[in-house]
């Protein structure tokens, strides 16, 4: 088994399919004259087609794992099942080393009649295992799908966490070459995500990895290199895995605030981040460890006694990562309908790492800490820095480094 050996090379494949049933019908039978006659124009798209899959290059050596991320419909799964030889490309060439696993559609490649056990033979023969291989293997499967109080209940009665516990076992123990899961992980409880990230590092080193996901955290810890689709093209390839997540947010970043809770007594008139370094697309750029220096004016429609400010800080995944301290310890007092009130907030050393980030307010009363006013992804700015990073923070560390010499009694 070679370490560097490449087990997948994509060379230009695309798949187009056709938006319109009976006209796709057509095309079919059109298309078995013309392969007959041997004038085939599979370059060309023909009214109502469209590339789902076009002039996707790469190789994935052993030890590798590529990450095929993207919007919905870009055209990740096709892509998958060209792979796994269940779709045959239009134009371009697969080929692959050795046996595969693969987990795509959810209870894909099980016969939904047998029972559990019955698939893991079934499925272990597909792979290429010989009867006693599987015979070797069959109890660690059930073990580690968990099911097994279930393995002689015939598939069609499982229940989607429970196909995927099986789908996963199933093409990770049989220790395939080649292991190509689609986003059906998603399916799985967090045990069983859990354990299966923790087979994934196992196998790795002896496996060329294909992984779809729309969860970037998962993408950044698993994949070292990534594919960026978006309507079937490649527009980002490289083992630059952070850059691509990057790219991938930015598609998706917009200033769009929604009022989560409001019992009017108080209105938002204005937010804006002080002495951004840059913008781009109306986004504040801020520098790693720079400060992060809000504005904000608040209109008060009715009374209300001692606003306090709530602000956190969202990362890409919408997870809050950070709150910033609130203005509780100040003189208490009425504000009254009409007036005003202006805050300058300001945070130093930020150190959240490179990427997208957006906040959230809030304002309560002091004496009840209910909230009145709850404002989401009220301003999305972007933290930057020359290297990349992926953890949600950086942070600021000194190191003192010393070289002794090993004592020699
Ligand atoms: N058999 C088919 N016939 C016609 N169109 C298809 C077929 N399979 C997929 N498509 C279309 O091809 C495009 C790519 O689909 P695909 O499932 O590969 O996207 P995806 O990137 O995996 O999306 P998602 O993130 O939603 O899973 C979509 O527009 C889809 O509607």
């Amino acid at each position: 088994m070679l370490k560097d050996e490449i087990l997948v090379k994509a060379e230009g494949v695309s798949k187009k399919f056709c938006k319109d049933l009976k006209t796709s019908l057509w095309y079919g039978i059109k298309d078995l004259f013309s392969n007959v006659s041997g004038n085939k124009e599979e370059r060309l798209l023909r009214e109502k087609e469209f590339w789902a899959v076009k002039d996707i290059s790469f190789e994935l050596r052993r030890g590798e794992c590529l990450g095929l991320i993207g919007h919905n419909g870009a055209g990740k799964s096709t892509l998958l099942k060209i792979l796994n030889g269940l779709i045959k490309p239009d134009t371009g060439k697969v080929t692959i080393k050795g046996k595969v696993g693969a987990l795509i559609e959810l209870g894909a490649g099980f016969n939904p009649i047998l029972t559990g056990r019955e698939n893991i033979y079934n499925n272990g023969a597909i792979l290429g295992f010989t009867r006693k291989e599987i015979d070797e293997k069959v109890e660690e499967i059930i073990d580690f799908a968990e099911i097994r109080a279930f393995i002689d209940m015939p598939v069609q009665h499982y229940s989607s966490g429970m196909k995927v516990r099986l789908g996963f076992a199933i093409a990770a123990q049989m220790e395939p070459d080649v292991l190509i899961i689609d986003e059906v992980l998603a399916v799985g409880d967090i045990g069983f995500v859990l354990k299966c990230f923790k087979t994934i590092d196992r196998i790795l080193p002896k496996t060329a990895v294909v992984y779809v996901s729309h969860s970037m955290p998962q993408v950044s810890r698993l994949c070292d290199i990534i594919i960026l689709m978006e309507q079937g093209r490649a527009i980002f390839q490289s083992n630059e895995v952070a850059n691509g997540i990057d790219l991938y947010y930015s598609r998706f970043a917009e200033n769009e605030l929604q009022i989560a809770k409001t019992d009017d007594r108080i209105e938002l008139e204005k937010i804006e981040i002080l002495e951004a370094k840059n913008y781009n697309h109306n986004i504040a750029q801020l520098e790693w460890d720079s400060s992060l220096r809000l504005f904000l004016r608040f209109k008060i429609v009715s009374e209300i006694f001692s606003p306090i400010l709530i602000i956190y800080i969202y990362d890409k995944e919408q997870r809050p990562v950070a709150l910033l301290k609130p203005n509780c310890n100040k003189d208490s007092k009425t504000l009254q309908s009409g007036e005003i009130l202006e805050f300058q907030v300001s945070h130093h050393n930020l150190q959240l790492s490179k990427g997208l980030y957006t906040l959230s307010l809030g304002i309560s009363e002091e004496e009840t800490k209910a909230p009145i006013l709850r404002i989401n992804g009220v301003l999305t700015f972007q933290v930057i820095y020359k290297n990349q990073f992926w953890p949600p923070f950086l942070l600021k560390t000194e190191y003192e480094e010393k070289v002794l010499q090993e004592k020699i009694n």
